[in-house]
């Protein structure tokens, strides 16, 4: 990945009280060792050669791998993290000297720039409290790298069995064509039976061999691929998780999953019959040399022919592809949209139109694919006919040897044994023409999702102080959700004081949740920026801020699980009394009643929720405060709920007052009431900030909101 991300300057006492010195002091002869162990000489030279002698901090170290067009991310001593990595990196622990290391299979290994060599370290010697640089991509010109060839390269322990395996099967499988013509030529022609034991013999271990190799080598290609595929689910879900949301939303999250979905496809690729056919390709050379022994010159038929057979493959694939099904996904969207759509539907009376539109893609699919299924056949028909062709014509060819008596007619029939042990895999290989393609364009997705920028890409380094309700400002805040509409935020400044309740308030489609968006870092200003503690939201860690924040979005999202396991997304070693505490807080008494009161109630069957939205939002609710954060953010918590729950929130409120932080959203007088300042929004710019104005100011808001609501 190229990171062109920006990089915000810390200071390393900043962000580690204690590494100005230490680390500091060795970052940049480090970053110069890094840059030569990645090849990067030239780069190396210059950064040397610089004559600004001074060293570099963290922040430097980030812009200058930037400028680099280096891509990296920096990431908390995380094993997979470690696993994963495919170049070496740069370890810098909290309070010791920053080293290189550099992963070799399951074993690592520290660079040692005294002696310019690798030693093995433990997974244990990289201290607990570091963070990593961990090198994604190098700059394009090393057009060697690319994500899935790098990782494919570092898994190479894994295929070397599979090599091994493969050519001792190949060589085995001789076994059967020598000893057939050992027969012929010994035994038959030879008039000497006493030798066929002997032979058999040999044939009957070759033939054991190649059997158990076989075996073991389709084990080793199935989990092979397997482990491959997770490795690459494993990343890309990491990288998923780890995007903005502002990339996810445009390209959908569908898609991206979809990519990961479509990564996972190389394990079809190796395993299977399949697959252990495409492996065995480039052992049909010995079966060619083996040919070209036995036979000399007659090497060149097969030869010949197989070229023709790749030329009429090449043809006849063409053509079967350009049958390949182009309705399968408006089909898939119809009953995507059916499913969707279907109370709007069943309500209208409307099915007639449906049943007719979905009846005429069926039609039109099934002769999509009938015509595709048609022109595959004939494409395996031909691939055979082919492979029978090329035995006959060696046949052909070889009696005149055998008539010459250039060759012996055991050799001629060995050969054309061998001829079929050629033509079969390259058969295979002529139909998994799709498989290739299919590969082709889901490795290409890889490659591109893995140059995707993460939030990760940037220097945020930094924790926040949890035990004190944070001070939040917002300085000339704009945010725009794409190019071409308004902006949901135009310069929104506004400052909250440690532990205020502030409700923000404004007509629908005013920017409300987005400036609650902006507040968590999930969505990031294009201009302007939001300050917790007087430090840049994105100078901070987005994990360890967002596992400090309690949030609670307007539209409840429940998982499919048990009431407490949705709870405990929020704080997983929650105990039982915190979960039934944190319902009461939200205002849920009588949804948890109505649940039997009971936590392990399962909220889903058969994969849909069985709670309505308001039902949805108390868990959410109680979800966010559960935390017991000092930062609670809530979009509309209290949105068509009965006055009970009503009271218990306004209660839960007062209780937070000077101890929480607390932004919220809000259509509902008395809760607005209760908040020390408020910020009045319209199109995406504060008409008010402060304490809640007078009732006449009030009343304009309210009515505004209400003209809006009507309008
Ligand atoms: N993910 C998004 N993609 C594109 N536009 C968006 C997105 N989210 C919000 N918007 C647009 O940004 C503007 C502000 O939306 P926002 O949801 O922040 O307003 P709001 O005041 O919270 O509205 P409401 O009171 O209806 O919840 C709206 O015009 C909305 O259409």
């Amino acid at each position: 990945m190229t990171n062109t991300a920006n990089i915000h300057p810390l200071s390393d006492s900043e962000t580690h009280p204690h590494n100005q010195a230490t680390v500091g002091a060795e970052l940049k002869p480090l970053l110069i060792a890094l840059l030569q162990q990645l090849g990067l000489f030239a780069q190396a030279t210059n950064l040397q050669n610089d004559a600004n002698d001074s060293d570099i901090d963290t922040a430097q170290l980030a812009s200058l791998l930037t400028k680099h067009h280096i891509g990296f991310s920096v990431v908390k001593h995380h094993k997979q993290a470690i696993l994963q990595s495919i170049h070496p990196f740069i370890v810098v622990p909290k309070e010791a000297e920053a080293f290189i290391v550099q992963r070799r299979n399951e074993a690592l290994e520290s660079f040692d720039r005294a002696c310019g060599q690798w030693r093995a370290i433990k997974f244990e010697d990289i201290p607990e409290s570091s963070h990593l640089f961990v090198i994604e991509s190098l700059p394009s010109s090393k057009q060697n790298i690319r994500a899935f060839s790098a990782h494919l390269a570092k898994r190479t322990k894994w295929y070397r069995p599979v090599f091994w395996l493969s050519l001792l099967s190949s060589i085995t499988g001789l076994a059967v064509p020598l000893f057939t013509m050992a027969v012929y030529d010994k035994v038959i022609g030879g008039q000497a039976p006493n030798v066929l034991p002997s032979i058999a013999l040999g044939a009957a271990l070759a033939l054991a061999v190649l059997i158990a190799s076989r075996l073991t080598r389709a084990n080793v290609l199935a989990s092979t691929s397997n482990r491959f595929a997770r490795d690459l689910s494993n990343l890309t879900f990491r990288r998923l998780l780890s995007m903005p949301l502002m990339v996810l939303s445009r390209v959908g999250i569908s898609n991206h999953m979809a990519r990961m979905r479509n990564a996972e496809k190389v394990r079809t690729l190796l395993s299977g019959p399949g697959g252990a056919g495409l492996v065995d390709l480039p052992f049909t050379l010995i079966a060619f040399v083996t040919i070209a022994l036995l036979s000399g010159w007659l090497v060149i038929v097969p030869i010949v022919m197989l070229l023709l057979f790749y030329l009429v493959m090449k043809a006849v694939n063409k053509y079967a592809q350009s049958a390949s099904p182009t309705i399968s996904s408006d089909y898939q969207n119809s009953i995507n949209e059916l499913a969707k759509n279907l109370l709007q539907l069943k309500s209208s009376g409307e099915t007639d139109g449906w049943n007719t539109k979905f009846a005429r893609q069926c039609k039109e699919n099934c002769r999509q694919n009938f015509l595709y299924a048609k022109r595959n056949g004939l494409n395996a028909a031909i691939a055979h006919a082919m492979s029978l062709l090329t035995a006959l014509v060696t046949v052909f060819t070889g009696i005149f040897l055998v008539l010459n008596q250039s060759i012996s007619p055991g050799a001629l029939i060995a050969c054309v044994m061998l001829i079929w042990r050629i033509t079969g895999p390259a058969q295979l290989a002529f139909s998994s023409s799709q498989k290739f393609s299919m590969m082709d364009s889901a490795i290409k997705q890889f490659d591109r999702f893995m140059q995707a920028g993460t939030e990760n890409s940037e220097l945020r380094l930094d924790t926040p102080i949890t035990e004190c309700p944070p001070a939040i400002s917002f300085q000339h805040v704009t945010l725009r959700y794409s190019a071409d509409t308004e902006p949901a935020l135009s310069g929104v400044s506004a400052e909250i004081e440690p532990g205020e309740n502030v409700a923000i308030i404004g007509p629908n489609a005013c920017g409300k949740t987005s400036l609650l968006l902006a507040a968590t870092g999930v969505v990031e200003a294009q201009a302007g920026y939001v300050t917790v503690n007087n430090k840049n939201l994105k100078q901070y860690d987005p994990e360890a801020f967002r596992q400090w924040a309690a949030f609670c979005p307007a539209e409840p999202d429940l998982f499919p699980g048990s009431l407490a396991e949705n709870l405990r997304i929020a704080k997983p070693d929650a105990s039982d009394d915190e979960l039934i505490q944190a319902l009461h807080a939200a205002g849920g008494d009588s949804l948890f009643n109505a649940l039997n009161n009971d936590l392990n109630i399962n909220l889903f069957n058969r994969g849909h929720t069985l709670l309505s939205a308001v039902e949805g939002s108390y868990i959410s609710l109680a979800r966010a405060l559960l935390k017991q954060s000092t930062l609670v953010i809530l979009d509309e918590p209290i949105a068509n709920r009965n006055p009970a729950a009503k009271a218990a929130l306004l209660n839960t409120f007062n209780t937070l007052k000077g101890k929480a932080t607390v932004l919220f959203t809000s259509h509902d007088q008395e809760l607005i009431q209760q908040a020390d300042k408020v910020i009045i929004l319209d199109k995406g710019a504060v008409v008010y900030a402060g304490p809640i104005p007078d009732q006449s100011q009030n009343k304009a808001a309210t009515d505004s909101e209400e003209n809006t609501q009507n309008g």
